[in-house]
């Protein structure tokens, strides 16, 4: 018999978080996805792997609604999001459970680490509103919090122009905690860092996946990255999905058969001296 706290761990894993079905996007014509489905668990951490224009944050932000499909659903913990390229009336809630990190971090650079993380994903005009009306005490300790979840407590009232780029890919997660995501879906958060700062990014992410069950999503070119950080990936080509398994199954030999020439630029591309340098 299992035992009450199995059963709610088995009862989590029954919706999973993402579960997206027969989606396919075009750009003027041109296919981006198609034909994609994918299923998510709670608390899993996945890769999205594949070659520039393979389709990967196309799908990221047909995840969260970003974009819309012309055809397909995609759900979040068993909610339809969008449905044929329509959102669905629930599509904002279940936007509020997602945070989204973009490659360039997409802070305002005026404004402190710590507004960034207290205004979080709201408007343009409900960030202008909370500026003036001010914050409260407890939102205040929420989002100072949250920046010492992420390492950079120090650098609160610094403003985001003057944080290092890895500093503030930090906030952008911070701004995720404080919005309370469940899901974190993250496109290319290390291609613009320098290789500790993007070694110092994978581990929060992995951190938060591990420590507080966040669903994590990343889009990534460097296949050593994935390998080091993640169990399962995903590899796209062409916006089809070619791989979805064991990270160890996603061999040199299985990457060249889906992406031929072009697997040199996932192998060899990025921060790959990290691990030479000392992680193998
Ligand atoms: N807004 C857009 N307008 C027109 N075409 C687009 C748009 N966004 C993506 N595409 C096209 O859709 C395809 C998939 O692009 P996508 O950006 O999803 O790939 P990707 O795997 O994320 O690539 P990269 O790693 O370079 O970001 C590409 O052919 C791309 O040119």
């Amino acid at each position: 018999m299992p035992s009450v706290t199995e059963s709610a761990l088995e009862a989590s894993f029954a919706i999973p978080a993402v579960s997206v079905q027969h989606l396919f996007k075009s750009f003027k014509g041109q296919p981006a996805l198609q034909d994609v489905g994918l299923t998510v668990g709670v608390g899993e951490m996945v890769a999205l792997v594949g070659a520039s224009g393979s389709g990967k944050s196309t799908l990221l932000r047909n995840l969260n609604g970003l974009q819309q499909a012309e055809r397909g659903t995609v759900e979040i913990f068993g909610s339809p999001l969008q449905i044929d390229g329509k959102l669905h009336s629930k599509a904002r809630q279940l936007r509020s459970q997602m945070g989204f990190i973009f490659q360039q971090f997409n802070l305002v650079n005026r404004l402190t680490a710590l507004e960034n993380v207290l205004v979080g994903n709201l408007s343009q005009t409900s960030m202008m509103r909370s500026l003036i009306r001010g914050f409260s005490q407890q939102e205040k300790l929420k989002a100072l919090t949250a920046l010492e979840r992420v390492g950079i407590l120090n650098q609160a009232y610094q403003r985001a122009s003057s944080l290092s780029g890895g500093q503030q890919q930090r906030v952008a997660i911070a701004r995720c905690l404080m919005q309370g995501a469940q899901i974190i879906l993250a496109d290319e958060p290390i291609a613009s860092l320098d290789p500790e700062s993007a070694r110092k990014v994978m581990e929060l992410l992995t951190h938060l996946n591990e420590d507080e069950g966040i669903t994590v999503i990343t889009s990534l070119h460097q296949v050593q990255m994935v390998r080091r950080y993640f169990k399962r990936a995903v590899a796209l080509r062409d916006g089809v999905v070619r791989f979805d398994g064991a990270i160890q199954d996603l061999n040199d030999q299985r990457l060249s058969d889906i992406y031929g020439a072009a697997a040199k630029e996932l192998v060899l591309s990025g921060h790959a001296e990290i691990f030479t340098a000392s992680q193998v």
